[in-house]
């Protein structure tokens, strides 16, 4: 049975965590395959705080020194959303110190999972507009739910901010020049059938699909031996990943600047007020 591959890891928010005694991450041994899962699980729309990226990245630290483990499953566990992305709360009203320790926790996942030795499969699961995006994007495949709802891009622009270069990199290097150009200067969300033909995603799979296709596909990477495909994807990605290992500092310092302009600041509020009053 396929699901027999599978290990569990959900990564919560520590605020919808029940008891404090129980682990932030959950990641149980049990598996002899070598696949684990990653549910994101920050209800209502998994959005990425810092406490969320910071337990990503320690999760994934955990699977990569595991030797156990080959693959990683990367999903949801909130129905209909992948990720909302970035924590825009993260970023408004903050302080400078706050904003630099956020945005190097967002670095740090970034180069974590593009960087990571294991196969990643991203079962995209819902809605995943653009730090959602990007994570999938750092994934080696992508499978995306065929649900008319389930937008996949970098929307970064229509909240009036700009995706950073190596957002912008991820993307040319999964899409293309021209096709991520478009899509960034546009703030396109893609339906599944243009993700898949953009190449956005690699396969649209029926919703109750998702995960199995994701385990098909894992099962594929893994007859790949280890060493030589670890090894090409280093070649493929290192270059792009340095570019940023370069200049965490200097990067860190751009974002400050950014983000704590009073037009910045207010395009971002106008953006979570229009969220929030979309309900009422
Ligand atoms: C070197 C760098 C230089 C410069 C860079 C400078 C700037 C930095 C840019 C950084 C790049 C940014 C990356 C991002 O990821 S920004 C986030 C983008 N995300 C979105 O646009 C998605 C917004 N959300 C939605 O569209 C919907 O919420 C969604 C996901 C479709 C779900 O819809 P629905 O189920 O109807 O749920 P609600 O909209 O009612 O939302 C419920 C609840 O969640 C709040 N919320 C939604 N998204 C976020 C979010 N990203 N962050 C924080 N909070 C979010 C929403 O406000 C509601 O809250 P409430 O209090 O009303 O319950």
């Amino acid at each position: 049975m396929a699901q027999d591959l599978v290990d569990g890891l959900l990564i919560k928010a520590r605020s919808h965590l029940p008891p404090p005694s129980e682990p932030l991450g959950k990641l149980s041994k049990r598996d002899r395959k070598g696949v684990a899962v990653i549910k994101l699980k920050n209800p209502p729309v998994n959005s990425l705080s810092l406490e969320v990226l910071t337990e990503f990245v320690i999760s994934l630290e955990k699977l990569e020194n595991d030797k156990t483990f080959r693959g990683v499953i990367v999903t949801s566990d909130c129905p209909g959303i992948f990720s909302a992305g970035l924590d825009l709360t993260e970023m408004c009203g903050k302080s400078q110190a706050h904003y630099a320790e956020f945005w190097r926790a967002v670095q740090e996942l970034w180069l974590r999972l593009y960087l990571s030795n294991l196969v990643l499969i991203a079962a995209i699961n819902g809605v995943s507009p653009a730090g959602g995006c990007l994570i999938s994007l750092t994934c080696d495949y992508r499978v995306l739910a065929d649900n008319p709802k389930y937008n996949i891009g970098l929307n970064e622009t229509l909240l009036g901010v700009v995706a950073p270069s190596w957002f912008k990199d991820t993307l040319v290097n999964t899409v293309g020049h021209r096709t991520a150009e478009r899509a960034l200067q546009l703030g396109l969300l893609f339906p599944p059938a243009e993700a898949l033909r953009v190449g956005m995603v690699d396969q649209v799979v029926p919703e109750d699909q998702v995960h199995s296709t994701a385990l098909s596909v894992m099962a594929q990477w893994l007859a790949v031996p280890d060493h030589a495909r670890q090894l090409t994807k280093s070649l493929m990605r290192k270059p792009t990943a340095d570019r940023l290992v370069k200049q965490r500092d200097a990067d860190i310092q751009y974002f400050l600047q950014f983000v704590s302009r009073d037009s910045i600041q207010k395009s971002l509020r106008m953006y979570l007020d229009k969220l929030r009053q979309k309900k009422g």
